[in-house]
């Protein structure tokens, strides 16, 4: 059977009922002129998954993981079936599979687990029975079958465990911007485009908090060498970044004003609670500029992980800005987002021009 191609929609693609429609024709007409089936991961509308948690929150102000982990990922449950639904108006042969019935194992940790398996073998069934089959983005199953969430906004790395699972070399990551730039250019003047970045590179940006991609997807394409390929998330789904093993080295600036800087009263404590965020799965960095801990992307309750870790509370020293210099972070602390913005500004406007393309020669 052809390699199925295996699609990531983020959130930012279904801001309104009718996008499913809109999106539902053209994956018809991609299937009509490719003929092979498709994979497609899809995330909650914006802001479905937080309004899950404030529900959540309004019963049980600090609700354990698996309540979490149980109840937010239902949010991208609804996006599948509003996609299948829109696909089945079309006559399209089409499932959902939820992250049980997926292949995907992961440790137990309810909230941020990390894939320990994959198996190829229940989407090769799915892909022989269905054109299309969709994947709410985000969820798992551990070896008990319960279900695990892989994180905040980790739609693109369930993209990527599938892009495995289905032995395809490339995971196509649709957004509302077209790929990745050298800033953030919703708040960033005069970003690039960076039309190659290395596995490296795009991890770094990611880790220091990028919103573009999930760390661990990058790391997880590096291992099995599949392309990341970065497009909108509309037609003419333009093609902007590809994320491989080698890139054009270009610079970039991270501002993402949900991560914030810890400090702690000596190295080893910051050492002690750098490890304990490392642990539980909490993307941070342990930055050299002091007893500092960077938490990144927010979406942590933060009083609560230190009593339930009998953490000694972070003092905090306001929001991580960090140059990224192909694998080479420098992270600047701003103290609230005005000032964030206005350094990511001068930061981005302080980096090397990008190397020229080689001028190409003309035959004779
Ligand atoms: N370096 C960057 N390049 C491109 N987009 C960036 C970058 N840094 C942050 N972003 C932001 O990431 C957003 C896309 O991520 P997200 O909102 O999570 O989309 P999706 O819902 O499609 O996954 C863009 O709209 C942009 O504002
Ligand atoms: N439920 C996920 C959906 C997701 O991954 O979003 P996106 O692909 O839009 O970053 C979340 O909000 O975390």
């Amino acid at each position: 059977m052809t390699t199925a191609s295996v699609l990531k929609f983020g959130g930012s693609s279904f801001r309104t009922p009718e996008a499913y429609g809109q999106l539902a024709q053209a994956l018809g007409l991609r299937l009509d002129q490719e003929q092979r089936p498709m994979v497609v991961v899809v995330s909650a509308m914006p802001g479905e998954t937080e309004q899950f948690r404030e529900r959540l929150r309004e019963v049980d102000p600090h609700p354990a993981d698996d309540r979490v982990a149980g109840l937010l990922t239902l949010a991208d449950t609804v996006g599948a079936h509003l996609l299948a639904a829109a696909l089945h108006r079309l006559g399209r042969k089409v499932t959902v599979m939820a992250g049980h019935q997926i292949g995907v194992t992961t440790d137990r940790t309810a909230m941020w687990a990390r894939i320990d398996d994959i198996d190829p073998e229940p989407m090769a069934r799915a892909l022989g029975e269905y054109e299309v089959v969709i994947v709410p983005g985000g969820q798992a199953a551990d070896d008990l079958g319960r279900p695990t969430w892989l994180g905040k906004n980790s739609s693109d790395l369930s993209a990527v465990a599938l892009a495995a699972a289905v032995g395809a070399d490339r995971c196509e990551i649709h957004s509302d911007v077209d790929g990745i730039y050298s800033s953030d250019p919703n708040r960033v003047e005069g970003t690039r485009l960076m039309r190659s970045v290395s596995y490296d590179a795009a991890a770094m940006m990611s880790l220091y908090g990028a919103k573009v991609l999930h760390r661990r997807s990058i790391q997880l394409a590096r291992r099995h060498g599949i392309s990341i390929v970065c497009r909108l998330n509309r037609a003419p789904f333009t093609t902007g970044t590809v994320i491989g093993a080698v890139g054009a080295g270009e610079s970039a600036v991270v501002l993402n004003d949900r991560s914030l800087v810890l400090e702690y009263a000596s190295d080893a404590e910051a050492d002690h609670v750098h490890s304990v965020f490392h642990a539980e799965g909490v993307d941070s960095v342990r930055l050299a500029t002091g007893a500092q801990v960077a938490v990144i992307g927010g979406y942590l309750d933060l009083a609560e992980f230190q009593r339930r870790n009998r953490l000694p509370d972070g003092q905090v020293r306001g929001i991580p800005v960090t140059e990224v210099h192909g694998a080479h972070p420098i992270t600047h602390v701003a103290p609230d987002v005005d000032a964030a913005e206005r350094l990511a500004q001068s930061l981005h406007d302080a980096l090397p021009a990008p190397a020229q393309a080689a001028p190409t020669l003309v035959a004779v």
